[in-house]
């Protein structure tokens, strides 16, 4: 089976103002050595501006690629289709020139491990000017070093300029002693510190969308909270609408407006968080509620679903993906794939045998 063979109906939304970000069967497969991986397998989705959407799955669900497929951030052995349009402008397919004037002006990153992401031999406030400057630049299409070419340069450009408004950053993602920390080098500062600080490089390009990959996986849970509700209060602030990629169906919960649950590079479960937690109709969205993670758990433990393995994304299944592991599951499932459906107003899944409301949480 190749991505091209795959026959599911494409999900298609009502027609309605055009939101931030709209997202219609996405696909990446990767071709290496021989080896052919469907890890996106026909993802679609919607965010308006200012808010949050959470995409929920256990490891290796697509959660993580299905973002950087955005963002123009995967290897050259990614193969992607489908359509990304952010404002109304495809983003699949643009050049790294074209991309790289979005991630420097609309749409950010921030990743789980900010130790690796900093440099280690830069004070913050070296790093986060460089990030003010640079952004300045490419929104008059420019880099702060080079010739304007007749515009006038953007204020933020001049160093002192730009100095001000890194503080300015560290002060919004409530760093403490931002002006000390300023002079201070990554590893001076604690994992939340230093989360704080990319989040802040992140905002230097005043981003309308931030796409934090388990940003907050790494740390304590109560900096894990300080930090989600930091984005929180960012994303009421500034408008700022965010995609957050987590394990945590807790955080999910608590934090997003929108969340979708991925099995094998497929969405399973759509809905408004709160529609989605207290009317749970997918049984793997079920099992992962039922392991939600404890606080003793160390923080990058694989969540212990259900038993049994997610499948081989080299051969994916005839069927539902789910269904080995699926207590519910019958031949159907093993035989033909669920579609993709609104099967109630919002709220979409892709299973035979929804849960009923009485195996819900509520
Ligand atoms: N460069 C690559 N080449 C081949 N396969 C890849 C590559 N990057 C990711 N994959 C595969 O794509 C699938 C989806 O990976 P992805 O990183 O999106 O999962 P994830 O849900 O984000 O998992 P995690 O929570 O562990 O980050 C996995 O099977 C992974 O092994």
């Amino acid at each position: 089976m190749s991505v091209e063979e795959v026959t599911d109906p494409v999900v298609t939304f009502n027609d309605g103002p055009a939101p931030l970000l709209e997202v219609q069967d996405l696909r990446v497969r990767f071709d290496a050595r021989g080896r052919r991986v469907y890890a996106v397998n026909g993802l679609s989705y919607r965010l308006e501006a200012g808010q949050m959407l959470a995409i929920i799955g256990e490891s290796g669900s697509g959660k993580s690629v299905s973002s950087r497929a955005l963002m123009g951030l995967l290897p050259p052995t990614a193969r992607i289709s489908g359509s990304a349009r952010f404002q109304g402008s495809e983003l699949l397919g643009l050049s790294e020139k074209q991309m790289r004037r979005h991630r420097g002006a609309d749409i950010a990153m921030v990743f789980q491990d900010p130790a690796r992401s900093l440099n280690p031999t830069m004070r913050i406030g070296t790093q986060i000017t460089e990030a003010v400057r640079a952004h300045a630049g490419a929104r008059r299409g420019h880099g702060p070093h080079t010739p304007t070419g007749g515009k006038p340069p953007d204020p933020l450009t001049t160093k002192a300029a730009a100095q001000e408004r890194a503080v300015e950053l560290l002060k919004l993602v409530r760093l403490p002693a931002a002006e000390r920390r300023f002079h201070e080098y990554p590893h001076q500062l604690s994992g939340g510190m230093r989360q704080r600080v990319m989040i802040a490089i992140a905002l230097a390009c005043d981003p309308k969308l931030l796409i934090a990959d388990e940003a907050t996986t790494a740390l304590d849970v109560t900096t894990q909270a300080q930090i989600m509700d930091l984005l929180l209060e960012l994303q009421e602030r500034l408008g700022t609408a965010i995609i957050m990629i987590s394990h945590d169906l807790g955080l999910a919960a608590t934090y997003a407006h929108d969340v979708i649950v991925m099995y094998a590079g497929k969405a399973v479960e759509y809905a408004p968080a709160r529609t989605l937690f207290s009317h749970v109709r997918m049984p793997y969205t079920q099992a992962l509620l039922g392991a939600i993670p404890r606080l003793e758990r160390p923080p990058h433990a694989e969540l212990p679903v259900t038993p049994g393995q997610p499948p081989d994304l080299s051969s994916p299944p005839a069927g539902c993906a789910f269904a080995p592991r699926c207590p519910r599951a019958t031949d159907q499932c093993r035989t033909e794939a669920p579609p993709f459906e609104e099967q109630e107003t919002g709220h979409w899944w892709a299973c035979w045998h929804p849960c009923e409301d009485t195996l819900s949480t509520e």
